[in-house]
């Protein structure tokens, strides 16, 4: 309530995916530490919840979404605020800070809250302390933990609450050689500790420094740089187990993981995996565990089965990854993450046999609405489906065409749809054998929160079952266990890890002291859950302090590369099947979650309806035949999109910039304007249209190849620059950026003498930065524009929305 207490303030979000939700709401969790109360709400609640007319001090915490758009849930909050009757001095009594969560992916970095802190200064509001714009391409965290660190010792100031008030620091000491010669302060860790420290190493010097600190970053650092080669690959596999396989060969060293499996499986009941017909093992059991028993210094990897075996990590101690970290970190003193309060509780049930079909009547993720959706959730039919890179290519490209007669879903070109996917079945199981759960995970569960919880506000989070459910449904359905885990979720893992040396790691990775090995090996080599279990095998959480930590699993939007009257009741989307190897951080390889079990289920179906049309789609020499798939279904739903459409006037010039399968929409785009042209009464006033597209190979991944003379034939696409990166012809453009300067005094005319619309689409990392580089450059060229002035012109012609983006990543 507002001015009931000195000490509180207005906290406010606008979230799309729930990212910023959650920064709010740790910031929120903090703040009473620090003797503040932050009277929390989401920005969509402007005028019911709270008044910005009436506060004197308010924290926003906002993302930006689409092309520099605010999130659905801050929309109304935006344009109450952007209203140009409200006078210059509206919030003179208002102080405030905002937090910007973006992407610099995206050439509209942190737009909407670079708006809305511009305009809340207009009209007269004052920082009371710094705006920060947290950059998602190298990892929030690098912005946001100092931010939040610094925002509350100005809180205290500018309320004047006691500034001695601050939660008791977490620290770790500097490893000392007395406090880590006997490893783990926890019980039943002595054994490989003491493995490590009288591992045999050539002095006693380096006997002292092996171990120091804890274990691993102390024996790092005697090997890493020029020290002695001797102890190198005796360090290497401590590092992995506390125990040398150098003396092993490598089929004895599988032998024995496998074996080991066998018993571990044996022991905990566990059965064979018959789902690929053959015998298969699952390491039911705890599989780190059975990782330790053996001593072999093994990670375990998932083959294409989905099982977790024993593969190969090689570590090399002389490079920083996962599970090592080299000085000045692996010595130094080390600041921790306050600890989130535990505060989700499960009750388990009776057995219940009617549990499979009351959970497959479950509403997805309890119906709570998906970001950006705009339909609701419905079954499309996959039709047809088509490999448009070649085998030997470099990526592997699908072609989905998808029935959505029955889903009462419109689209337009420039439209995405969300396809919902579930987390993979092995994944999902390789979880609960690691987390020790094969006995509960299909029982009947409650989920509540603890009565005495410290918490606030705790509530369970919306999108699990409000009834009775099981915990592989929720891991199945509900969570991303996927994603890089959270500082936070990392700092719950350090209490639940026995092992010295791997609880030291899992602090210095979410340690203030250690946020670059944070962002470089957890969030820059895309880790999972499971990787940091398996890297850290004495790690034992309870799975309520997992589950509290999950992001919520999202759909996975495509962009419609169709035109709906060009193919009524379909609509296609094009992708590349993401592989992600496995890596010295990464224990598991594996492939998208979404493309990979696409292209599963295209595989499947192939191989069901006969070997002919799976050749044909594998050894395609013409990569656009099509096999027809009949009706495996998958959920979908469309997507909102405010700007990314083609004109309707076809007279208005349009230049399309689509490497990859950016150039998707770009179909849809082509179509419709095929259609429409044959209805001009004046073909000459059709606009020119031009398609900047770029891969890698004319003969391997030219996508849409013969669609692309088709069009030119048909004069709707009137000029076509390919690009190649690989083994393009002599004066070909290496990328599309390339093609732009090359043609830079068409692409001038088009933009200032013809007001073109410029498009850009794709999921090149740096793509939609080079692109609106190369325009301003060719602005500065043509125009005699300064680098500023072309800026200026830029954000111009995004203003008036001829310039649009629509990128991922
Ligand atoms: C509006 C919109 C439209 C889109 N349209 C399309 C489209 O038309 N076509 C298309 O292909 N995609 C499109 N995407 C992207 C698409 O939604 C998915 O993100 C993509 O297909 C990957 O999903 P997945 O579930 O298969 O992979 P995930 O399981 O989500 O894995 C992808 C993650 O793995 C990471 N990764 C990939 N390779 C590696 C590696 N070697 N090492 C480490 N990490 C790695 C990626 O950085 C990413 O974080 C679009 C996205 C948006 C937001």
């Amino acid at each position: 309530m507002p001015g009931c207490s000195g000490n509180r303030y207005l906290l406010l979000y606008g979230s799309q995916t729930g990212q910023a939700k959650a920064i709010a709401e740790e910031i929120c969790e903090r703040s009473s530490q620090h003797g503040l109360f932050a009277d929390l709400h989401c920005l969509s609640m402007t005028d019911k919840k709270f008044s910005l007319e009436k506060e004197k001090c308010v924290v926003l915490v906002t993302s930006t979404t689409g092309d520099g758009e605010p999130p659905e849930t801050a929309l109304k909050f935006v344009r109450r605020i952007k209203k140009k009757t409200l006078p210059d001095d509206y919030l003179a009594h208002m102080n405030y800070t905002i937090l910007g969560l973006g992407d610099t992916n995206y050439t509209n970095f942190c737009n909407n809250a670079k708006v809305v802190d511009r305009r809340l200064h207009e009209l007269g509001g004052q920082r009371f302390y710094p705006s920060g714009f947290a950059d998602e391409a190298v990892g929030l965290e690098v912005v946001v933990d100092p931010w939040i660190d610094g925002l509350f010792p100005a809180l205290q100031k500018f309320l004047g609450a006691d500034p001695s008030i601050s939660p008791k620091s977490d620290t770790v000491p500097a490893p000392t050689s007395d406090t880590n010669s006997c490893a783990s302060p926890d019980s039943g860790v002595s054994e490989s500790a003491s493995t490590n420290g009288s591992a045999d190493v050539s002095s006693e010097k380096e006997v002292s420094k092996t171990a120091s600190g804890s274990g691993s970053q102390a024996t790092v650092r005697l090997t890493g740089k020029g020290s002695s080669n001797s102890i190198e690959p005796r360090t290497a596999e401590n590092l992995m187990n506390g125990f040398s396989s150098a003396d092993k060969t490598e089929t004895e060293l599988n032998d024995a993981v496998n074996r080991n499996s066998a018993d571990t499986n044996r022991q905990s009941g566990g059965g064979e995996d018959k789902m690929d017909g053959k015998p298969s093992l699952y390491l039911n059991g705890d599989v780190n565990k059975s990782m330790s028993e053996n001593k072999t210094g093994r990670g375990f990897a998932s083959s294409s089965d989905g099982v977790l075996r024993n593969a190969a990590v090689s570590v090399d101690s002389s490079e920083p990854c996962l599970r090592v970290s080299l000085p000045p970190l692996s010595e130094g003193g080390l600041t921790l993450p306050v600890v989130t309060p535990a505060y989700l509780a499960i009750s388990y049930l009776s057995p219940d046999k009617d549990l499979g079909a009351k959970l497959a009547s479950l509403p997805w993720q309890n119906n709570c609405k998906l970001p950006s959706a705009a339909s609701d959730i419905a079954v499309a039919k996959i039709v047809s489906a088509q490999r448009l890179t070649t085998k030997d290519a470099s990526k592997k490209t699908l072609l989905l065409r998808l029935n959505i007669e029955k889903c009462g879903m419109n689209y337009r070109p420039g439209d995405s749809i969300s396809v919902i996917c579930t987390n993979h079945e092995d994944e999902v199981n390789q979880l609960i054998a690691r987390l020790g759960l094969e006995l509960q995970a299909d029982l009947p569960i409650q989920i509540s929160i603890m009565p005495d919880t410290k918490k606030k506000r705790a509530a369970v989070p919306p999108h699990f079952p409000e009834e009775i459910f099981s915990l592989r449904h929720i891991l199945k359905t509900c969570v991303d266990i996927r994603e890089p885990p959270k500082k936070a979720l990392l700092r719950v893992l350090v209490d639940f890890t026995s092992d010295a040396h791997e609880k030291r790691r899992l602090q210095e990775l979410c340690s203030k002291e250690g946020a670059g090995d944070y962002t470089a090996f957890v969030r820059g080599e895309n880790v999972s859950l499971l990787d940091v279990l398996c890297t850290f095998p004495t790690c034992h959480p309870p799975v309520e302090r997992i589950l509290e930590h999950l992001s919520r699993l999202q759909p996975r939007p495509y962009s419609a590369c169709s035109c709906l009257e060009f193919n009524p009741g379909h609509v296609d989307i094009a992708f590349n099947v993401v592989d992600i190897p496995q890596s010295s951080s990464r224990v598991l390889p594996r492939r998208g979650l979404c493309t990979g079990w696409l292209d599963d289920v295209t595989q499947a179906l192939q191989n069901r309806q006969g070997s002919g049309d799976a050749e044909a789609m594998e050894g395609l020499s013409d990569q656009m035949q099509s096999i027809s798939l009949g009706d495996v279904e998958i959920p979908v739903c469309s997507r909102t999109n405010q700007n990314f459409r083609p004109p309707n006037d076809l007279s208005i010039p349009i230049i399309m910039v689509g490497p990859g399968t950016g150039v998707a929409p770009f179909i849809g785009f082509l179509q419709e304007r095929q259609l429409r042209k044959k209805e001009l009464v004046d073909p000459s006033t059709y606009g020119e249209t031009w398609l900047l597209f770029g891969c890698r190979n004319r003969e391997k991944d030219f996508l849409f190849r013969s669609a692309f003379d088709e069009f030119q034939k048909s004069g709707t696409l009137t000029h076509f620059l390919p690009a190649f990166s690989r083994d393009g012809y002599e004066g070909d453009a290496k990328y599309v950026q390339d093609s732009i300067r090359s043609r830079a005094a068409d692409i001038f005319r088009l933009i200032d003498e013809k007001e073109a619309v410029v498009f850009v689409c794709g999921d090149a990392k740096n793509m939609a930065k080079d692109v609106n580089a190369a325009l301003e450059e060719v602005l500065q060229s043509q125009k005699g524009l300064t680098p500023e002035d072309a800026k200026a012109y830029m954000m111009t012609m995004r203003i008036h929305r001829r310039y649009l983006e629509d990128v991922w990543t």
